[in-house]
């Protein structure tokens, strides 16, 4: 609730410590003055001034760095998760944005849509965009805090997931992509680092940057991995929802192997990869992931199956069912 009525700001919240960096600014651990209501807060640069920004570079450097040298002195009181108590300590916090995010243009249009996109999307395996504000500075968005951290520092610190472990992301990202579908939201970004990790150790998808409404055929400049994407985006054809199909396909071997399965050492050498659809599974990749895997990495986007058979899919069924009975022994409950 805003402190003076009206609007809510930056005022309203204590900022904790830094959670990470993503293409629009940083984001940090944050709560309420009022209830103590932990969330997390993306700050990223107004847009229109983006632009302007991006041919002055050494005058905004100084404004950067003038209101970081000012954030650095103040100490603030941040808040760390500790066995679910609120802990606080103090440390600085600073706001430091890279040239790289100074794109004209496309980021300010992305940051909107991603605004527009998920305040509208209300479901558990998506992060909750509760509400945003801006100030001469900066845009603020408040989000859905996942103590979990991030899906793909989970999957390098663990090398790959168990079967059980994949079947359960696999089912929850199937159910949240099907929510999005339905109200014709194409996400087009899906893999780890745009994942999180909820207070269940439940998958929650994080970040909307590169979602539209379907159909589209909007051409972005494509920045990061190109390991993602489906060989109609590839071949900069109209696509459809069915991007997302191919995506947590290849998610899916992501989670098992370790590595995406279109990965090459040079660009070229993924692009035929990913337009034939070719790729091969390490021995240890059974039946039922290959099968599941093998009906989502089909080049004809009508040809891949639907979300709701991912969901309902033997082997998804099956892991789903295995890490339930995991959890409740883990839980100590006998009930099967
Ligand atoms: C493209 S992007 O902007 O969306 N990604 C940039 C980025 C980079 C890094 C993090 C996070 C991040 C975002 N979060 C949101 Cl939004 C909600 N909770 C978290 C959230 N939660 C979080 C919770 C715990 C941890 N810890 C746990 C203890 O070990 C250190 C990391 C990190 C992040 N993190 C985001």
């Amino acid at each position: 609730t805003p402190d003076k009525g009206g609007k809510m700001s930056i005022k309203d919240f204590e900022i904790g410590r830094p959670l990470g960096k993503g293409k629009f600014g940083s984001v940090y651990l944050a709560r309420t003055k009022t209830g103590f209501f932990h969330c997390a807060v993306k700050v990223s640069l107004p847009t229109g001034t983006l632009s302007k920004c991006a041919l002055m570079p050494w005058l905004f450097w100084d404004k950067i760095f003038e209101s970081a040298r000012q954030m650095n002195g103040v100490q603030w009181s941040a808040l760390a998760y500790a066995d679910n108590q609120l802990s606080t300590v103090s440390i600085p916090i600073f706001q430091v944005l890279f040239k790289s995010q100074l794109i004209s243009g496309s980021v300010e249009h992305q940051l909107e849509r991603e605004i527009e996109i998920q305040s509208h999307l209300h479901h558990p395996n998506i992060i909750r965009l509760y509400t945003y504000f801006w100030d001469a500075k900066k845009i603020y968005l408040v989000l859905e805090y996942a103590p979990g951290g991030e899906m793909y520092k989970k999957l390098t610190t663990e090398r790959r997931f168990s079967e059980p472990t994949a079947g359960k992301y696999m089912y929850e990202i199937a159910d949240a992509l099907s929510y999005c579908h339905r109200k014709n939201v194409i996400h087009r970004d899906i893999k780890p680092e745009n994942l999180l990790i909820g207070t269940l150790g439940e998958l929650k998808i994080g970040d909307f940057g590169w979602s539209v409404h379907a159909p589209s055929n909007k051409r972005q400049t494509m920045c990061g991995t190109m390991d993602y994407l489906p060989p109609e985006m590839v071949q900069g054809m109209a696509h459809s929802d069915a991007v997302d199909l191919w995506a947590i396909g290849v998610l899916c071997y992501e989670f098992l192997v370790g590595n995406p399965p279109f990965e090459h050492e040079n660009q070229g050498d993924t692009y035929s990869a990913i337009k034939e659809a070719k790729f091969d599974y390490p021995d240890y990749i059974k039946k039922g992931a290959r099968d599941l895997i093998g009906k989502l990495l089909v080049i004809d986007p009508k040809k891949r199956i639907s979300l709701e058979q991912v969901k309902t899919h033997y082997w998804v069924e099956m892991m789903v069912e295995t890490r339930r009975r995991a959890e409740q022994r883990e839980a100590g409950g006998t009930k099967t």
